[in-house]
């Protein structure tokens, strides 16, 4: 065992010197017969020791490329590879006349012994080979590889026996072991081709340098060797025999029967490993065809979810359009139901401010006598003494020290309106110096509180319209124009006046299509229009006020919104109107021109309250031609178009008359609308009141006044303030009249008192 382990080793050695470090990487120096087999089982090693003393010995090598191309379990396709090479390696060794071994021998259960064996004669051939020795290796041993040399290695022959029977050196070697001494190299001639005169040589080297008396020991030793041989070499050819009869190769017994016998086996090999390859690639079809099957019906069940998927959303798809369709309905609803309540609350609503003293001119006596959340009472003039008061209803009155974000609560849902597309004026009326300016825009130096009306509804605008960014597309635009004197300007519009037209009869609800319309789409933009406007505006001093406007102005924000799930689209326009100074022409104290543009502002003013006050009592006719300003607001006033007005007061007492003239033109504008007011929150009075007064009609129809007598007990003369009945004293003498006779003088629908008996 241990000459078995040396020889191994020597063989491993020798196979890791030729090939290399790399290439004989999986041959240990020292392997175990296992490492060894494992070793050179690919062929590869070998093939390429082989090719190195031999080139072209194997024509093409087949090299594993890396670890992860070889199966773990050794599967067909590597064992064909190794078998490939070790088939060419031992082919090659045929060629050169070398032993050789079973294919099996190095697999588990062969005979490593044959492949140590195998290795260390290609060692010796490469051997002698180097020292120019290859002639008499080659011409001495076997020459050509032919069917008797194949046949050299036989089926289950052991190696070291066919190189035996094919090497007489080695018989000469292993016969004189002590000739070793002597010089003898395993290269000597292989037995079949000795010569008399080889032997002779052979003799002669051998007995050269002895003593004469040794030569007959010499002798003795070498016949008995040579009969030992014989003998053994006897044997083995029967052994031989016994093979070739056991496999039925036939009594012929000759190399070619074995030559036969090997050439079938490595058919059997091949076949044997071409089975096991279509076996492993059978099965492989099969385990695909298995997968393919498996993928199949995953497909057709992930087909199946799919659809059910797609059926469940679109069923979910169907509920949510549904829902939002109905939201939609809802959302309509909801836009009709707030702007129904707009307008129950009144579409012109009127509000009166009372501005604070100016500073350093704060006065101890005011023309105002008293404010109260919806009246306000100003002290008229003295007479004898005497105070005289006078009292105007409002929908709200504010007071000096009303804040700019109470004054904007009321108009705030408005904003909300025009975005829902409805038209909405906000005027600003007073004389010079009342404080309009600063309730629509604010202080000369703007504070976060200061911000005007007209700030906060863009602001709440945008804020709106960003709220509704997933359901509204809004496209917002500003006009900025002026009237003066009867004529339109474009404020937005630097370069020298061009005359413009109002058309009212505009699809678009655009009254003056030549003016510059600006896109917004933030605050500050329209901030930085009314700027660029506030220049162009003429503005003038008059002995009133250093900074009198002598022109209405008007900022028109238009909003034009598409509903992104229904198309529809909505459009609504908000107009924002500094009207010019109220003052009376006389008190202004004014001439020439400034006259003229105090009479054109006057008239225009005029036409205003009369198309509001006839909007309020529902007049069959509105005078919207009379004025500039009424033209270019038409769509805007009336319909259901929102009118808001703030109404300045200034406290100071010398602006009591202007005041007074002022609080008329409102009350004139809101007493209507008012009463409308009073009608939704205390109609059942109301409608009595107007049952009882349609009773006093027929009673005066009828002038005998002997059947009625119409009694109320209602007092409410500020509900109904266009409604006056004059109270007479019952004329003397019907019999049968408790109360007399009742006289009632009905002044155009108005009542002056209520009371009746
Ligand atoms: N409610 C208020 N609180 C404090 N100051 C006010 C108020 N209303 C007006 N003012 C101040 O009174 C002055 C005159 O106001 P404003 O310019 O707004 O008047 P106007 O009616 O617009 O005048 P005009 O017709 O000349 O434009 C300004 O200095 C303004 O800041």
């Amino acid at each position: 065992i241990h000459d078995l382990a040396v020889r191994r080793n020597e063989a491993a050695n020798w196979l890791r010197r030729t090939v290399g470090v790399v290439c004989a990487k999986n041959l240990a120096e020292e392997p175990s017969e296992e490492e060894f087999r494992v070793g050179l089982r690919n062929g590869i090693i070998l093939c390429n020791a082989v090719n190195k003393i031999q080139p072209g010995t194997v024509p093409k090598v087949v090299e594993v490329h890396s670890v992860s191309t070889i199966p773990s379990d050794g599967s067909a396709l590597c064992a064909y590879q190794y078998f490939e090479n070790v088939r060419n390696f031992l082919t090659g060794l045929q060629d050169l006349g070398l032993p050789t071994f079973e294919v099996s021998d190095l697999e588990k259960g062969g005979q490593g012994v044959r492949v140590v064996d195998c290795v260390l004669a290609l060692k010796s051939f490469a051997e002698t080979k180097k020292l120019g020795k290859q002639s008499l290796f080659k011409h001495g041993g076997i020459v050509k590889p032919s069917m008797s040399a194949k046949c050299s290695v036989r089926k289950n022959e052991p190696f070291m026996k066919a190189m035996t029977r094919s090497h007489s050196a080695e018989l000469l070697r292993d016969g004189v072991s002590p000739e070793q001494t002597l010089g003898l190299d395993c290269s000597l001639e292989p037995a079949e081709t000795i010569t008399s005169d080889s032997i002779r040589m052979l003799v002669q080297t051998i007995i050269s340098d002895k003593k004469p008396e040794e030569v007959p020991l010499l002798v003795e030793s070498l016949l008995s060797k040579v009969i030992h041989e014989f003998e053994r070499r006897m044997a083995n050819q029967n052994d031989l025999m016994d093979d070739e009869d056991h496999n039925s190769v036939g009594s012929t017994g000759d190399v070619s029967a074995a030559g036969l016998v090997n050439g079938d086996s490595v058919a059997k090999e091949i076949q044997a490993m071409a089975d096991i390859h279509f076996e492993l690639q059978k099965k492989q079809i099969q385990d695909m065809k298995s997968n393919i099957c498996t993928v199949k019906s995953g497909i057709e069940q992930f087909k199946l979810q799919y659809s059910e998927d797609l059926a469940k959303l679109g069923n979910h798809l169907r509920t949510i359009s549904h829902a939002a369709s109905g939201y939609h309905k809802v959302l309509e609803e909801n836009r009709k139901l707030y702007n129904q309540i707009q307008d129950l609350r009144g579409n012109i609503r009127v509000y009166c401010r009372v501005r604070p003293f100016l500073p350093g001119k704060v006065s101890s006596s005011s023309s105002v006598a008293g404010i109260e959340d919806r009246t306000i009472t100003l002290m008229t003039s003295s007479k004898q003494g005497k105070d005289a008061r006078k009292s105007f209803t409002f929908n709200r009155v504010f007071g000096p020290l009303a804040t700019q974000a109470e004054v904007f609560v009321d108009m705030q849902p408005l904003v909300r309106s025009v975005l829902d597309g409805y038209n909405v004026c906000i005027f600003a009326y007073g004389q010079t110096g009342s404080g309009k300016t600063f309730t629509m825009s604010g202080p000369k130096i703007l504070t976060e509180e200061g911000l005007g009306v007209n700030y906060r509804a863009l602001n709440d605008l945008f804020d709106i319209q960003a709220q509704r960014r997933d359901t509204f597309c809004y496209e917002i635009s500003v006009q900025m124009m002026e009237i003066y004197n009867e004529q339109v300007r474009d404020l937005l519009h630097s370069g020298p006046n061009k005359k413009l037209e109002i058309r009212n009869s505009s699809q678009n609800g655009i009254a003056v299509p030549d003016a510059n319309r600006v896109p917004v789409a933030s605050t500050s933009d329209v901030v930085d229009l009314m700027n660029l406007g506030q220049k162009n505006r003429a503005v003038c001093s008059t002995a009133m006020n250093d900074r009198s406007s002598r022109s209405h102005s008007c900022v028109t924000v238009h909003v034009q919104g598409r509903d992104l799930t229904s198309g529809t689209v909505l459009r609504g326009c908000m107009h924002l109107v500094d009207l010019a100074g109220s003052e009376r022409v006389d008190k202004s104290e004014v001439v020439g021109d400034r006259l003229k543009e105090a009479q054109h502002i006057n008239k225009s003013l005029a036409a205003l309250g009369d198309v509001i006050a006839s909007l309020a009592q529902k007049n069959a006719h509105v005078p919207y031609r009379n004025s500039k300003l009424t033209q270019l607001l038409q769509d805007s006033l009336g319909g259901q178009a929102k009118t808001l007005m703030f109404v300045h007061i200034a406290p100071e007492p010398d602006a009591i008359g202007e005041s007074i003239s002022t609080l008329k033109f409102a009350d004139r504008v809101a007493s209507v609308e008012l009463g409308a007011a009073k009608t939704n929150k205390e109609g059942g009075e109301v409608k009595e009141l107007k049952e009882q007064i349609a009773c006093l009609k027929a009673a005066l129809a009828s002038k005998d006044g002997e059947n009625e007598s119409i009694r109320s007990t209602h007092s409410s003369p500020d509900i109904l303030r266009d409604i006056r009945i004059s109270h007479a004293p019952p004329a003397s003498g019907h019999p049968g009249e408790e109360a007399g006779c009742l006289e009632v003088f009905i002044f155009q629908a108005e009542i002056h008192s209520t009371t009746f008996s």
